[in-house]
């Protein structure tokens, strides 16, 4: 069968046919920014429950944890963040125009050009590039009624932070002992001075962290677990390793808390960015609790009951951005390939194989048509198996059409009820990938699909 590999543009096209996902603000002119539709919620939500699900439900050795989105700046400058997480900018010395430096690198690299022989995209002034402050990372507001307008508080631009201030909370209350994780899942905020094209790099996003305390001396080998660990957990949930890869990043492009980092990337395909990162996981020696207990005055050593020592454990933190799993996933899955149709012939289909544990919709119910025996039929079965999974029911346009709006969206199991399904109380479920039908009793139906759908 003909198989056609996606661009990102396949993909965002059908995001916006079915509502994965829509430009948010639209109606204004759009904002840059992007929003999670019916769609697209359920995928990621599927997304974020299996990393939970593999990160803190299968281990013994990893709690969850929902800490503050915004926190006081004190916080933030004990990190490091206030003074280091910063962009580099050029100022244009004619009109004061600020330019971000990767941007202005990247238009001289295209163009195999020197800096200063870039225009200012302002004045079109040459050579006009001199050194300006760099500007902050960190999203901020004001909270309260200070004279200057309340106290300085930052949006989190990672929640890590969260992880490191609850830290003794963690090890009193749940008694854990090293090695041991804090796993948490939400919203990041950023001041990109380059946002990209949805979702790799918006100024809101969300994130999948673990971050993981272990023994001075044992980050390295845990670091390589870690990173084979979340390999695996694409692949499983059916990314095609040839897609993947892991590459270390240069010392020069650590951020300023990580001694190590490794990137896990997925090719994209797409002919402007190959290979973009998925994930990274990063070595943050006891930097943090170090810098965290030094402000606060808190003692944020661990104490180890084997040693008797006290000490300020070592993080190691595999970090996923939900959404451009989310993406990733969708590229895997988007295929182009050839259906029967009822009169013989073939059509184009698109299908999204997406492993049935991400599927947005588990099962269709579809009654053959809008006759008054089938409809209330096929009600009352999407009723029932509305209990077990997500189900979505469609009566409009010819059964090849609604197949095809099924497959579009990688619903894995379509159930016709039809007129037999009366007398001899079966129905045709249809699988997604192989298309075949089968005939199913209505009694057996929720253990046929149980078995198909097995975690879901
Ligand atoms: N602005 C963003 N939009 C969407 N996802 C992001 C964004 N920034 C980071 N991510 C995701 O979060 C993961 C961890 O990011 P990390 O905190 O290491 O930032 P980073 O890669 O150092 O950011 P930068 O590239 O801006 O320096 C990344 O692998 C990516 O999946």
């Amino acid at each position: 069968m003909p198989q056609h590999r996606s661009t990102i543009d396949d993909v965002l096209s059908l995001c916006k046919r079915r509502g994965f996902a829509y430009p948010s603000g639209e109606i204004y002119g759009g904002t840059g920014a992007w929003d999670y539709g019916p769609l697209g919620v359920a995928l990621k939500e599927a997304i974020q429950r299996q990393w939970w699900r593999a990160m803190v439900q299968l281990r013994e050795d990893v709690v969850g944890l929902d800490s503050s989105v915004v926190l006081p700046a004190a916080v933030w400058r004990a990190s490091g963040h206030v003074d280091a997480y910063t962009a580099p900018v050029l100022e244009c010395e004619r009109c004061h125009d600020v330019a971000a430096v990767p941007e202005l690198r990247q238009a001289a690299g295209e163009e195999g050009l020197r800096l200063d022989a870039i225009p200012c995209r302002a004045c079109g002034a040459m050579g006009s590039w001199v050194e300006a402050s760099p500007v902050t990372r960190l999203v901020s507001t004001r909270l309260g009624a200070g004279a200057a307008g309340g106290e300085a508080h930052y949006l989190r631009p990672e929640l890590a932070q969260g992880a490191f201030l609850n830290f003794a909370n963690v090890v009193t209350t749940s008694r854990r002992r090293l090695p041991f994780g804090i796993a948490q899942a939400g919203k990041a905020f950023r001041n990109e001075l380059s946002p990209g094209a949805f979702p790799f790099r918006t100024h809101e996003f969300e994130r999948l962290e673990l971050a993981y305390f272990v023994e001075p001396g044992a980050a390295a080998g845990w670091h390589d677990y870690w990173v084979e660990q979340r390999r695996e957990w694409y692949v499983r949930l059916g990314v095609d390793p040839a897609r993947l890869r892991r590459t270390e990043r240069p010392a020069d492009d650590l951020a300023h808390f990580a001694t190590r980092g490794t990137t896990l990337e997925y090719h994209y395909g797409d002919p402007e960015a190959e290979w973009g990162e998925l994930e990274r996981i990063a070595d943050r020696s006891d930097d943090d609790l170090a810098r965290h207990s030094h402000a606060s005055g808190a003692d944020l050593r661990y104490y180890d009951q084997r040693t008797g020592e006290r000490y300020i454990p070592h993080v190691v933190e595999p970090v996923a951005g939900l959404t451009r799993a989310f993406m990733a996933f969708l590229v895997d899955a988007y295929a182009e390939d050839e259906a029967p149709t009822t009169r013989g012939g073939v059509e184009q289909r698109v299908v999204l194989r997406l492993h049935p544990l991400l599927a947005p919709v588990k099962v269709a119910v579809l009654p053959l048509s809008r006759h008054a025996d089938l409809s209330p039929l096929a009600a009352d079965l999407a009723d029932r198996l509305r209990r077990h999974w997500m189900v979505e029911t469609d009566d409009a346009q010819a059964i090849g059409r609604r197949y095809r709006r099924q497959d579009e969206i990688g619903t894995p199991y379509c159930v016709t009820v039809d007129f037999h399904t009366i007398g001899d109380r079966s129905v045709t479920v249809r699988d997604r990938d192989t298309m075949r039908q089968e005939r199913v009793g209505l009694d057996a139906l929720e253990g046929y699909l149980a078995e198909r759908l097995v975690g879901c």
